[in-house]
């Protein structure tokens, strides 16, 4: 049964527009034509077995207009593939899925044939496909069909169970990205298309879940992480908790406090037009990257962005459309909502604190990458350069920093711990939340002016000098800096960047084997390995100096994406 999917439908006619002056990203390249015919040689040289892609080399001189005296001009060339995604990636996740539903023996004998680039699918094919699981990204996972050999199919705002129709829109290793034209069978037990609030959902790839209720968001998202600790911790199933329920963001839509829409400077053909005023020209696209490909889709609002960065959004975009011919350059734009910089915080942090005033409760767009920005996470106020790394979830932070103490104070009471080390620790959000907890308190992060921000944090909330000290340079030089910290009273507060903590840094964390650590992550796949590496390199130690892994929980910054963060305890044991 065909059902009705109003913004899929919406997405599968014309009312998105390649700009003309854009190269077609589907355009097949000299290159591939290469590749294409190399790997069409080899297979001819080949045992063919069910296992390959079938494509004729008829079918191919159609796709790519090639002659057969082209083949042998170009027979010599030989192109290797591209190296596998970088470990816990994005891309790692999904090529690790996509071997697991095509078979990983199917995938290692078709690319030692060289075949893994090789589609089946010509560019914009129309094809029909049942998905059969979730990926991690958020998209749906097919196997296309039969004859076309073993190969993916990855399709965004498709569930399994779903049998959808699809446009190829993107070739790569052993799978193509198909854009849904129409779903031809719906789940309509967990598809609520009502509960859409996008426009642009489906064909934005900001988000993947708007489609579905809160709840059955958060179940997936703890999926996930149920999914990362097994593929990428290597531990048996004994050395995992039980994964706790996904915390809920206070705010499932407007709650997010930095947004980065971006454009292209004009196409030169246009270079001398008039723009009428208040028209938006079509080749004009300001907003975010479409799912399935990096080129940009003209956006006016998003609803995930809280409601100050839309208005100052709205405003900017006009104000572009009115200069466009003469940006020279492609822009990436930045609105970060903060509390008003005009008042005086020192003043404000002074007792009595009145949290009610409009101090605290006044929020501006900032749009200066350089500029203040400033923000009220429980007790305590931050201060941070708007264009470096602050959460972009305020609304949720004091649960998570809650979720935090509560995992610090779950130990002994007899002797609680005394001292904090904050690794990556930003502008300070952490230490100073958690200040409260400890005597001593160090911190480092790379960032110089994340450290700046962290001292003048220190100082703005009562916090002195000789309890906080911060430092600049990479996570595992805090080693040296706290050996007097003792080890039995210390946490370690680890919150790396996506690719997770390098092997120097889990070498000096191992060495100093603090009796708690809480390591915070954006990448549940990264702090899989991560702790992974930590319990295994621990296991056979004696009693006392090997890590269990206590605690495991999702918290959901992004409502309506399929991202997920998570917080893990560590202890020894
Ligand atoms: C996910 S953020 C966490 C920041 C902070 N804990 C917070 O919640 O606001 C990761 C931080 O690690 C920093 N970083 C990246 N590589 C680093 C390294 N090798 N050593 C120290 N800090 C690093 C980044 O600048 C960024 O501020």
């Amino acid at each position: 049964m065909s059902t009705s999917i109003p913004h899929i439908r919406a997405l599968s006619h014309s009312d998105y527009q390649e700009p003309a002056f854009k190269r077609q990203r589907l355009e097949i390249s000299q290159e591939d034509i290469a590749t294409n015919v190399e790997n069409l040689i080899a297979m001819e040289n080949l045992d063919v077995t069910a296992a390959t892609p079938t494509v004729s080399l008829s079918e191919l001189e159609v796709s790519t207009g090639l002659q057969p005296a082209d083949r042998k001009m170009k027979k010599k060339k030989k192109r290797r593939d591209p190296p596998l995604p970088e470990p816990c990636s994005g891309a790692d996740v999904q090529y690790r899925e996509i071997r697991e539903l095509l078979g990983g023996d199917v995938v290692d004998s078709v690319t030692e044939a060289g075949n893994a680039f090789l589609s089946p699918f010509s560019p914009t094919e129309e094809v029909t496909v049942t998905i059969e699981s979730m990926g991690s990204g958020g998209a749906g996972l097919a196997r296309a069909p039969s004859e076309k050999g073993p190969w993916a199919v990855v399709v965004p705002v498709a569930l399994p169970g779903e049998t959808v129709r699809v446009k190829i829109v993107k070739n790569d290793r052993m799978h193509s990205c198909g854009q849904v034209l129409e779903v031809l069978v719906a789940d309509i037990e967990t598809r609520d298309e009502s509960l859409v609030r996008c426009k642009y959902f489906g064909s934005c790839g900001g988000c993947q879940y708007q489609m579905l209720t809160y709840e059955k968001q958060l179940e997936l998202k703890r999926n996930v992480i149920v999914k990362a600790y097994e593929i990428y911790s290597s531990l048996p199933e004994s050395s995992i908790p039980t994964i706790e329920s996904t915390v809920q963001s206070p705010l499932v839509y407007n709650y997010r406090t930095k947004i980065t829409p971006h454009f292209n400077r004009p196409p030169k053909a246009v270079r001398n037009d008039i723009i009428p005023a208040g028209e938006h020209p079509s080749w004009l696209q300001i907003g975010f990257n479409m799912a399935n490909n990096r080129s940009t889709l003209d956006i006016e609002e998003c609803p995930i962005a809280t409601p100050i960065l839309n208005e100052q959004y709205k405003s900017e975009r006009q104000i572009i459309t009115k200069n466009i011919l003469s940006y020279q350059k492609g822009v990436s734009l930045m609105f970060r909502d903060s509390l008003d910089t005009a008042f005086n915080a020192k003043q404000m942090m002074a007792p009595p604190i009145d949290k009610l005033s409009e101090a605290f409760t006044k929020h501006v767009c900032v749009s200066d990458q350089n500029a203040t920005a400033r923000e009220m996470v429980g007790d305590y106020l931050f201060e941070y350069t708007a264009g470096g790394f602050f959460q972009n979830n305020n609304a949720i932070l004091p649960l998570m920093v809650d979720f935090v103490k509560e995992l610090i104070r779950s130990g002994d009471d007899v002797a609680p711990p005394t001292h904090l080390v904050d690794t990556y620790c930003g502008a300070g959000l952490f230490a100073i939340s958690l200040s409260s907890l400890f005597g001593k308190v160090a911190g480092i992060e790379l960032s110089k002016s994340s450290i700046e921000s962290a001292e003048r944090n220190a100082e703005l909330n009562g916090i002195p000098k000789s309890k906080v000290s911060f430092q600049a340079g990479t996570a595992s030089n805090i080693f040296s800096t706290v050996r007097s910290f003792p080890r039995d009273r210390t946490v370690v507060v680890i919150d790396p960047p996506r690719k997770g903590c390098d092997d120097v840094f889990l070498a000096q964390l191992l060495q100093f084997r603090p009796a708690t650590v809480v390591y915070v992550s954006c990448n549940v796949h990264s702090q899989a390995a991560d702790i992974g590496h930590i319990l295994k390199a621990t296991a056979s130690e004696p009693e006392g100096k090997r890590y269990k892994l206590e605690r495991l929980r999702g918290f959901d910054l992004f409502p309506q994406t399929a991202h997920v963060e998570s917080v893990a305890l560590l202890k020894l044991y």
